[in-house]
């Protein structure tokens, strides 16, 4: 890659385009079915006045990152052979849907690709297994395949029939630091490289066909955006191109209440607030990446949430504003795989010093914090739970006496609040202490109240607390 960020490219707002990015999951490309009904859906897009042209991002196929993720862990702990076998029946999920769905060129081109991905996959794993020190960025590399199998082989499907479009890789738009597997975007540069991959194509008529997730370093080493990063691929593109809206396709018709694995009377948000919707992500709505809404809310870009497998059902908006009235309940969430950290003081305390020590050994240990608190009896971080902790721990010891609580979950109500404390519900607090969970104060935002609760107890507390607070409130 070869970055140019000082590049002056007019914007597709001022060239009378109308951009509309499409974002498809992997659970809306999972099988050869799934791949007819997205082509129709963007084909249906496509002929949508005024000017509306799509601009597709797509992630792996359900399930594909994983199984890459762990062929770089089969490979490291056994062998690459083992690695490719476990891959291949990966591979050919991929390859029916090309033989289903493709033919003549479009079907030799794809095979193409996916032989050179095997061969370029089994030389990376190699490498990693040689020079540990190649392990972050090859890893990201081998895990990009996924995305980049699933653009190229959309592409080749919708040229099937015609329609004009071309495999753009994502690469060449998204910049990025070099925080492997957590890459974080370089905003000017991703835009001004977005703008001048893509504008041409769409100024041609052509529908760009971009993989989620993926992004590069100035000098052009792969990274990815974090698990579930396409949706964040997706604003980012949107973003630069100035698009008339960012849809989000996904396999439920918007966004509901609760998780609708979990609770059965969900009701759908036909709009939220984009700072309603960031919270709920945070906090456990696999639904959408945490910062999808970012770039796009600005630009005040809606994003709508749709079902790939139901175009007609309905979709969610998330907009500006979401026009709740003040103190309505929205929706209910939790995120597992957190743990408390609590520091009580020893000798003479001050609290901004073992504040800052705390933060420090934690940052060192690379632990994501969720929520500080101060108070005289001490400081309890909520923290991402993981083995890095008990390191960590050894080194608060500098602070105080550590007790550190692990198998924790956060549980967030999230509706419009403002900055009062609120009260939530008159049974909020029975239901509090019948699921022992503790509120978690200072509130992290006007739309969200936090608790900490076991993880075992989190998903009955949601049930709960949906129950209560919204299909039965006071
Ligand atoms: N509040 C919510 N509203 C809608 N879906 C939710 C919510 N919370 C969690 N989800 C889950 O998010 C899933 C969609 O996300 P995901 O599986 O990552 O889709 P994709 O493969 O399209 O990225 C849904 O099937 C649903 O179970
Ligand atoms: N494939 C990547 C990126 C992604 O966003 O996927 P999905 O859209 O299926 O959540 C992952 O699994 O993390």
């Amino acid at each position: 890659m070869n970055p140019t960020p000082s590049l002056s490219v007019p914007s597709a707002a001022n060239s009378g385009l109308c951009p509309v990015v499409m974002k498809f999951g992997g659970t809306s490309v999972q099988d050869t079915a799934a791949f007819e009904r997205v082509a129709a859906i963007i084909r249906r897009q496509q002929g949508q006045p005024p000017r509306q042209q799509p601009v597709v991002v797509v992630s792996a196929m359900a399930g594909m990152t994983d199984a890459l993720l762990d062929a770089v862990k089969r490979s490291l702990e056994q062998d690459t052979t083992a690695a490719l076998e476990w891959l291949e029946p990966h591979f050919a999920r991929y390859s029916e849907v090309a033989e289903r769905l493709t033919d003549g060129i479009a079907y030799g081109a794809f095979v193409h690709v996916l032989y050179a991905a095997r061969e370029h996959i089994g030389q990376a794993l190699e490498v990693m297994r040689r020079y540990p020190g190649t392990i972050p960025p090859l890893r990201d590399e081998v895990v990009a395949y996924g995305e980049h199998l699933s653009a190229a082989l959309l592409a080749a499907v919708l040229s099937g029939d015609g329609t004009a479009c071309r495999t753009v890789d994502a690469r060449t738009c998204i910049v990025t630091d070099d925080v492997y597997g957590r890459a974080r975007p370089r905003w000017d540069a991703t835009q001004t490289h977005t703008r001048q991959v893509l504008e041409p194509l769409l100024a041609e008529g052509v529908i760009p066909v971009l993989g989620g997730f993926i992004g590069a370093t100035f000098d052009g080493a792969t990274t990815t955006l974090g698990r579930g990063g396409s949706d964040y691929s997706a604003t980012l593109i949107g973003a630069a191109l100035q698009a008339c809206e960012v849809q989000i396709w996904t396999d439920v018709a918007g966004i509901y209440s609760a998780d609708p694995r979990l609770v059965a009377q969900v009701r759908r948000l036909d709009t939220l607030a984009y700072g309603e919707a960031t919270d709920l992500a945070l906090y456990g709505a696999k639904v959408l990446h945490p910062r999808t809404i970012e770039p796009v809310e600005r630009l005040s870009i809606p994003v709508s949430i749709r079902n790939s497998y139901d175009p007609e059902a309905g979709y969610s908006t998330i907009r500006a504003s979401s026009g709740a009235p003040s103190g309505a309940i929205l929706a209910v969430t939790h995120r597992n795989g957190v743990a408390a950290v609590h520091v009580r003081p020893r000798g003479s305390w001050r609290a901004a010093v073992a504040l800052d020590e705390m933060a420090q050994i934690l940052d060192a240990h690379g632990i994501l914090v969720e929520h500080l608190a101060a108070s005289r009896l001490g400081l309890t971080a909520t923290v991402e739970d993981g083995e890095a902790l008990e390191a960590a721990r050894r080194d608060l010891q500098t602070c105080g006496d550590v007790q550190v609580t692990t198998d924790r979950a956060l549980l967030c109500v999230v509706g419009n609040f403002g900055t009062e404390a609120t009260e939530l519900h008159p049974a909020l607090s029975e239901i509090l202490a019948e699921f022992r969970s503790t509120p978690l104060l200072p509130h992290p935002s006007p739309h969200a109240r936090l608790f900490l609760l076991a993880e075992a107890a989190a998903p009955t507390a949601v049930q709960k607390l949906h129950a209560q607070l919204i299909e039965n409130p006071a």
